[in-house]
């Protein structure tokens, strides 16, 4: 029998989920439900996407096999408190919040409730997300097996150590907001160099993407591909030695430094 999804909070990072999922077809948008705070976005979820509905918290999870809690990280455990008394042993229930350690979700759920803690990211919509998964001790083998099965279904997935989770939200699950910040300052570049803004963010775009597809798909390391741009003499490499001079490795180092730190000072609560 197909398996029924249940989501708890369903704004930008949950519709990334819930669009991703619909576009790979593995799970039909009937055996779909949702509950989000306002019955107005849910009533704009339903039309948009052609699952079901549900007027509270309790109706989204008692029929669901897998829930996907995608409140804020402080509206976590009340949900779980919430749906508490609906959930069959069987039931899997995931929390994508940063900074919501596997010990507060059991702390919240019933004695030995199946739990996971996923970090996925918003290209999920796009279906190039990025997953870390983290079970709890009450996952079987094919229960985890299942959770990596559907995350898997707009990106790629991986079972990851608690210990990593901070690792996990610096370089995927906020990443998108500096590429997007890289991109848009590439395309600030091109339109003072006279292109129209349109197709500047297309070419800095797809510059960005085709370097990721070479660093995934080539096996070489990112400095020797940078290496193959860098004409003896020429253009790139003049560009490389101001970004070496205003510290654009440094910048990025610091900047996930400090996700992982905020990450970390979440977990602690
Ligand atoms: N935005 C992102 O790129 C990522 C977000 N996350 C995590 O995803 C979670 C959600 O983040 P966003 O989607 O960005 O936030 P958001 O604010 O866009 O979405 C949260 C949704 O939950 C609803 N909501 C709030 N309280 C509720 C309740 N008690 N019951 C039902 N619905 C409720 C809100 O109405 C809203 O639609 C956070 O815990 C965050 O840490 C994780 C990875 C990436
Ligand atoms: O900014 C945040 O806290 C969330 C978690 C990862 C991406 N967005």
């Amino acid at each position: 029998m197909e398996q029924t999804i249940g989501f708890i909070g369903c704004g930008n990072m949950g519709k990334a989920i819930l669009g991703g999922l619909i576009a790979s077809g593995l799970v039909p948008a009937q055996h779909i439900r949702v509950y989000n705070r306002s019955a107005d976005s849910v009533a704009a979820i339903v039309r948009e996407y052609g699952v079901r509905g549900a007027a509270d918290a309790s109706e989204a999870a008692r029929d669901s096999d897998v829930i996907i809690i995608g409140v804020k990280p402080a509206g976590v455990t009340g949900v779980l408190k919430q749906i508490s008394g609906v959930l069959r042993p069987e039931t899997i229930v995931i929390s994508i919040a940063a900074g919501v350690t596997l010990e507060t979700l059991q702390g919240a759920l019933p004695e030995r409730q199946k739990a996971v803690r996923v970090m996925p990211n918003t290209p999920a919509l796009v279906n190039a997300g990025m997953s870390s998964i983290t079970p709890n001790e009450y996952l079987t083998q094919d229960d985890t097996e299942n959770v990596v099965r559907l995350f898997s279904s707009f990106g790629k997935a991986e079972v990851v150590p608690e210990s990593l989770i901070h690792a996990v939200v610096g370089v995927s699950g906020s990443a998108p907001a500096y590429v997007f910040m890289f991109i848009e300052a590439m395309a600030d570049a091109a339109v003072l160099g006279g292109m129209p803004r349109a197709q500047a963010y297309e070419f800095a775009a797809q510059a960005v993407l085709g370097s990721a597809k070479m660093v995934l798909e080539s096996g070489k390391h990112p400095g020797a591909l940078k290496d193959m741009v860098c004409s003896p003499g020429g253009t790139t490499i003049e560009a490389v030695k101001v970004l070496e001079e205003q510290g654009l490795r440094a910048a990025v180092i610091n900047a996930i430094q400090h996700c992982m730190q905020k990450s970390e000072v979440m977990s602690r609560g």
